[in-house]
């Protein structure tokens, strides 16, 4: 918090700053400093900002993001919490009916926070009106005692981030201002009538803000894992490459670096692609705020996918990197194991990647018929119905690359959605026959994300102007991404046609080559991600490539090591060596 000060970095921004990084297991802070300052900044009113958001800047109050439940992640609208707004007295009373209706898992909420923004079904007047964000005081600002009528805790350990005390929250007719329910853009009025929303899902604006946050925070984690992994192999040397040779360095063996320059480059592309969205995101915040809602669908999606792709490749990524290290990988303090146990659970928070493909898919689906039937569709899926540019670009030019990946995404929308009528046709019924499609859908939702991030890597690799060496080496590594990608993906180019088996086996060849071309510039491309050691916090991928010391050292750290003979010895292990069992 210090350093953020000392910056000047407003609150909501700090999440995408490495700050969070100093902490190894999860930070009690990260939601207070993401989606609590951004629900205030997007979903408050002017007052109430005035009234809350200079106290959560100084920390006075500490916030959380509770809109999970037991019973319900994915499914907002099934939310069980209730919000009914008491005329007589103007306030709401919240209340949790129900053992699913816990609140469970936000960040921070078990031991740290003192209010968080709780999404709750609305009701006044008798109707329902679905979930809305509400300010909520949790636990008294002086003592930190939690209030009467809030029950709350910490839900027990998880697989990793456990510094990040998750918590529970139940309410039992818990009574708040009319005036705390988070009003800038739906109402209730003091009579209890309801104001509607310009746009029925801007109260999922927070979460929307989030997934833009969690791309760029993905490249992040994988820079780390990378700068670990390849300085790592630069340092390690092991068995024979030409019997009878001096050991290599592991880097030099082409499955090594197929196992670690891929991911090198993904860092790039899921950056440039973050850079991307968020500039949208902007465009889209000051659009709402002027009263346009129109690319808000378009944000949406786009964010879905750039989570739903960053989230897993990060992961796979990672976890790559740590066999890539053997078995030094495994040790705690390699740094592998943390930033892999922070970096899975983005695939579930934050909207389930599966669940978000499934939206990327009906928006491909949807704008697939209107462009079918001549009407408007937003810019990012107009390729989808426009006339293929196959033939313009050299044979397996970058462009051509590029085409093809947006001739076989369309292909397969258009190959999916006929399958969807036909299901359709069976079943007379759109929501069966989309559950028996919905692996295809994801299929369709991967690959249109996937072609967005290509395209986003390739723009801006060619639009480096500042150095021709930086651009040349960038330009190696974004080939290296696509041809990558496209190996991965056969069956999806040769069912479209627009690549042959021969076109595969001379890409599959080129890839190989640019491993070789690639090599020497692993070292200098981590080490321009510039991590301090403070913030990598390894013992394989400091800068000074002294492994094997900082290994011993870091092992005499072991609570283990304090006494020679462990307490364990007299109290279990000399019992049972002289028990003859
Ligand atoms: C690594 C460190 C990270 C650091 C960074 C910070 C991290 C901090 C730590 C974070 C810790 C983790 C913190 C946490 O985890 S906080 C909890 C996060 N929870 C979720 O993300 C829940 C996921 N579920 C949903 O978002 C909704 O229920 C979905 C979207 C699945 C369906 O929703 P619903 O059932 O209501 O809708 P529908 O399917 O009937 O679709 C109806 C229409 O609505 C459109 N629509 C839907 N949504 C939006 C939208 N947002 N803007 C604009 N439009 C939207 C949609 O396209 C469709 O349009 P159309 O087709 O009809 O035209
Ligand atoms: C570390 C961590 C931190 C979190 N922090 C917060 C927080 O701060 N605040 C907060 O409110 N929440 C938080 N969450 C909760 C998180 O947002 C939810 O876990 C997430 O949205 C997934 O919901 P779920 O757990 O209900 O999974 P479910 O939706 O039950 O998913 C289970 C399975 O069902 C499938 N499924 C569900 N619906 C569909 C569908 N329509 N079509 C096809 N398949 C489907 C999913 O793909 C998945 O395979 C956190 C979770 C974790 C793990």
């Amino acid at each position: 918090m210090r350093k953020l000060a000392e910056h000047n970095i407003p609150l909501r921004e700090a999440s995408i700053t490495q700050v969070h990084s100093v902490l190894r297991d999860g930070n009690p802070l990260i939601v207070h400093t993401s989606m609590f300052a951004n629900a205030l900044a997007s979903l408050a009113n002017p007052k109430q900002q005035q009234q809350w958001v200079p106290l959560a800047e100084k920390n006075r109050i500490i916030g959380t993001y509770a809109q999970t439940e037991i019973g319900h992640g994915t499914f907002v609208r099934g939310l069980e919490t209730t919000a009914i707004f008491d005329p007589e007295t103007k306030e709401f009373v919240l209340h949790s009916p129900t053992i699913t209706s816990t609140k469970w898992w936000p960040g921070g909420l078990g031991k740290t926070a003192n209010a968080a923004i709780v999404m709750a079904q609305l009701y006044t007047q008798g109707k329902c009106y679905g979930p809305h964000p509400f300010f909520v005081q949790l636990r008294d600002f002086d003592t930190h005692h939690s209030l009467p009528g809030v029950i709350l805790g910490e839900i027990g350990p998880r697989l990793g981030i456990n510094s990040q005390d998750n918590g529970y929250l139940r309410f039992d007719h818990y009574r708040i201002p009319r005036t705390n329910m988070l009003m800038r853009h739906s109402q209730v009025l003091e009579d209890g009538s309801y104001v509607k929303p310009i746009h029925n899902k801007l109260s999922y604006g927070t979460m929307v803000w989030t997934r833009v946050a969690i791309v760029h925070s993905c490249s992040k984690k994988l820079a780390c894992a990378v700068t670990i992994a390849t300085r790592y192999s630069a340092v390690r040397h092991q068995s024979e490459l030409v019997p009878g040779k001096p050991e290599p360095q592991i880097l030099e063996y082409q499955t090594q670096q197929y196992k670690l320059l891929p991911h090198i480059a993904s860092v790039f592309a899921i950056l440039f692609s973050a850079s991307s969205v968020l500039r949208m995101q902007r465009n889209v915040a000051a659009s709402i705020s002027k009263g346009n809602v129109e690319l808000l669908p378009e944000l949406h999606i786009l964010s879905c996918a750039m989570k739903a792709l960053s989230s897993q490749d990060s992961t796979q990524g990672i976890e790559t990197c740590r066999l890539a290290c053997g078995g030094h990988g495994y040790i705690a303090s390699s740094g592998l194991p943390s930033l892999y146990t922070s970096t899975t659970c983005t695939i579930t928070y934050e909207g389930e990647n599966t669940v978000l493909l499934l939206q990327v898919a009906r928006y491909l689906i949807k704008s697939y018929r209107a462009g079918l039937e001549g009407l408007p569709v937003l810019p990012s899926v107009m390729y989808l119905t426009a006339p293929s540019a196959m033939h313009q670009s050299p044979p397996l030019s970058n462009q051509a690359l590029i085409e093809a990946f947006r001739i076989s995404s369309a292909n397969l929308v258009k190959e999916t959605e006929s399958r969807l009528c036909r299901q359709f046709n069976l079943e007379q019924n759109f929501h069966y026959a989309w559950n028996r499609c919905s692996v295809a859908l994801v299929h369709c939702a991967e690959l249109h994300s996937r072609y967005y991030m290509c395209e986003k890597f390739l723009s801006t690799v060619e639009s480096i102007r500042a150095s021709d060496r930086v651009r040349s080496v960038l330009q190696d590594l974004c080939r290296l991404y696509l041809i990558h990608h496209i190996t991965l993906n056969q069956g999806h180019f040769l069912r479209s046609g627009t690549l042959s088996g021969v076109d595969l086996s001379t890409l599959e060849e080129e890839m190989y080559e640019l491993l070789a071309k690639l090599r020497p510039q692993a070292v200098p491309l981590v080490d321009a991600f510039d991590f301090r050691d403070e913030l990598l916090g390894s013992t394989l991928g400091a800068w000074d490539g002294r492994v094997y010391e900082r290994l011993y050292e870091e092992a005499q750290k072991s609570p283990l090591n304090k006494t020679d003979v462990s307490k364990a010895y007299h109290k279990y292990l000399q019992p049972l060596m002289k028990s003859n069992l």
